[in-house]
């Protein structure tokens, strides 16, 4: 990346401190933590090369919202009154023992923060992470995905992480998917979703709805347990011309501003402490890096949602 100018009254976003030297006992309110699993995704993918990626672009952004005039008060929001930290990488995340080691890793990170987003990585992370930050609570527990896709396909895959939370535990009926998308799905996993009892909204259904919407009544469903609810922010959700780095994005997916609002709405419930954005192969993307810089953005929508809080 060029070298980005310097500003005093600019801060940047990302750079944040390692969760591990922090003072003990000091909490944060959200984390950074890299899945950069791989190996088992269903597209060739050097998905691998992606928390770096967006931990670079991260410091094109200022951690600051705008005054908005529907609002009182007019004052813009400095996200850097929050406290962040970088849980830095889990090495070799995919198979069994790296699933263990995320597992164990987001339960560490969760123990001394309100909230983590994990980087993938491709959409398998999504199980070891969501486990992880569910703990005991898995009966109780609930999940909103963000996806053109059910991934309930067989096996271990970037194309099962759903499946296998159902296997793990998680009732169907508090799993909601969001954004699935014609062309991009069997009619048979179609029916395991249904025989599941998963709630779909359709890619179609958001036109005309207001994200924030969208997202209260997903939350409604998956957390009618009580429990945890964790996101699954597939960028593949997103249309090919905002997401081309993910291999299996769309022509006619969500506008970029969807994905950011849903990930806002999402992160600004207490009910949401865990998220991953996934699917993203860095070496893939656009010459102006447009799907990482997506997902920089959601990581900070992610912490407006918390400033909402
Ligand atoms: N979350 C993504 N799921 C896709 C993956 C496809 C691919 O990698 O090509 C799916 O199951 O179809």
């Amino acid at each position: 990346m060029a070298t980005l100018s310097h500003d005093p009254l600019w801060p940047r976003a990302g750079a944040w401190p390692a969760l591990a030297e922090l003072e003990p006992g000091a909490s944060v309110d959200l984390t950074i933590l890299g899945v950069p699993a791989w190996r088992t995704s269903l597209s060739p993918t050097n998905a691998h090369a992606t928390p770096a990626a967006i931990r670079a672009a991260l410091q094109r952004y200022s951690p600051a919202l705008m005054p908005d005039r529907s609002q009182a008060g007019q004052a813009p929001r400095d996200l850097g009154e929050l406290r962040f930290a970088d849980a830095g990488d889990i090495d070799e995340p995919d198979g069994p023992e790296g699933e263990a080691r995320t597992i164990a890793a987001v339960a560490t990170a969760l123990d001394r923060s309100s909230a983590l987003v994990a980087l993938g990585g491709d959409n398998s992370v999504t199980v070891a992470t969501a486990l992880g930050a569910w703990g005991d609570d898995l009966g109780r527990a609930g999940l909103v995905t963000i996806d053109a896709h059910y991934d309930l396909r067989d096996g271990v895959s970037n194309g099962s992480p759903v499946r296998r939370l159902v296997e793990a535990g998680l009732d169907g009926h508090r799993i909601v998917q969001i954004g699935i998308a014609d062309f991009a799905n069997s009619a048979a996993y179609a029916r395991r979703a249904a025989e599941l009892g998963i709630t779909v909204i359709h890619r179609d259904e958001l036109h005309g709805r207001r994200p924030a919407e969208v997202m209260a009544e997903a939350l409604e469903i998956a957390g009618a347990g009580g429990g945890p609810v964790h996101l699954d922010a597939d960028v593949d959700a997103c249309d090919r011309s905002v997401a081309p780095a993910c291999p299996a994005s769309v022509p006619g997916g969500l506008a970029a501003w969807e994905l950011r609002a849903l990930v806002r709405a999402a992160a600004s419930d207490r009910r949401v402490r865990s998220a991953d954005l996934v699917e993203i192969d860095a070496t893939t993307d656009a010459a102006d890096e447009r799907t990482v810089r997506l997902a920089a953005l959601c990581v900070l929508e992610f912490a407006a949602g918390i400033a909402a809080r």
